[in-house]
């Protein structure tokens, strides 16, 4: 049966066959080319609840067998007026060997080391799964990552992956500060109406990917993970 994939036959090219929103007029990522750009002065900063989150609390890191996602907290939020919207979980998008920068969204043409997504919900639906297939439904934070000194927040969860090695693995990570995961300027971002970058691909997504890139070191970077049968290699180069 067909499974996507990032590349091969089952790869993009291949994803509007099987999903129809796929590759439509909404379709994340995108370039953020100045030609595309409005300055947008009426945008509110980016307002954070709940994301100091104490370590007595856990998130589970866990490898759905496309990426590494780790569960958010229902008491954690972001408010872009006139909703709030509810954090579900975040990812990361790695490069490969063959294609060492894997951000997903562009800034003129730059491709970035890596990019994490923080999932949200909007808090008019139940659940995530009802909110995915609402066009208001979803709200993804998008961190572009770019090689540079070492980070600790990053660090207590790329040091984990290598217990989430294989498709349905889990790994408990101790609550902290997510904001420290974000750039600090949380008032400079580019906001779009787009949709999931991975098939079903969803036009449910209002996307804020901010400007500013938050460094990790090179060896932070080199952590990838090749799925399919979920192997991780630990390329530090
Ligand atoms: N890249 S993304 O932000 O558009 C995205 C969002 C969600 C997502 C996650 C939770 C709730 C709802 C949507 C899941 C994925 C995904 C990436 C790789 C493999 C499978 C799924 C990707
Ligand atoms: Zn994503």
């Amino acid at each position: 049966d067909y499974h996507w994939a990032y590349s091969g036959e089952n790869g993009e090219t291949s994803w509007p066959t099987k999903y129809g929103f796929c590759g439509g007029v909404h379709q994340s990522p995108l370039d953020f080319h100045h030609s595309i750009l409005q300055y947008d002065s009426t945008l509110y900063p980016i307002r954070l609840q709940g994301y100091n989150v104490s370590t007595t609390d856990y998130f589970t890191l866990s490898n759905n067998g496309h990426t590494v996602s780790m569960s958010l907290l229902p008491t954690m939020s972001i408010e872009i007026p006139p909703f709030t919207y509810i954090a579900s979980s975040l990812h990361f998008h790695w490069g490969n060997l063959a294609h060492p920068k894997g951000s997903e969204h562009c800034i003129g043409g730059k491709r970035f080391a890596a990019e994490v997504h923080v999932v949200h919900y909007n808090s008019k639906y139940a659940d995530v799964a009802t909110a995915m297939n609402a066009a208001d439904g979803l709200a993804v934070l998008g961190i572009l990552l770019e090689v540079g000194s070492f980070h600790s927040s990053y660090d207590g969860i790329l040091t984990r992956l290598v217990n989430v090695k294989y498709k349905g693995q889990n790994a408990l990570i101790p609550g902290f500060n997510l904001q420290t995961l974000l750039p600090t300027r949380l008032d400079e971002f580019y906001r779009y109406e787009g949709s999931l970058t991975t098939p079903p691909c969803n036009p449910s997504v209002l996307w804020t990917v901010f400007r500013n890139p938050v460094f990790i070191s090179l060896e932070q970077v080199s952590i990838r993970i090749f799925f399919g049968t979920v192997c991780l290699t630990l390329v530090l180069s």
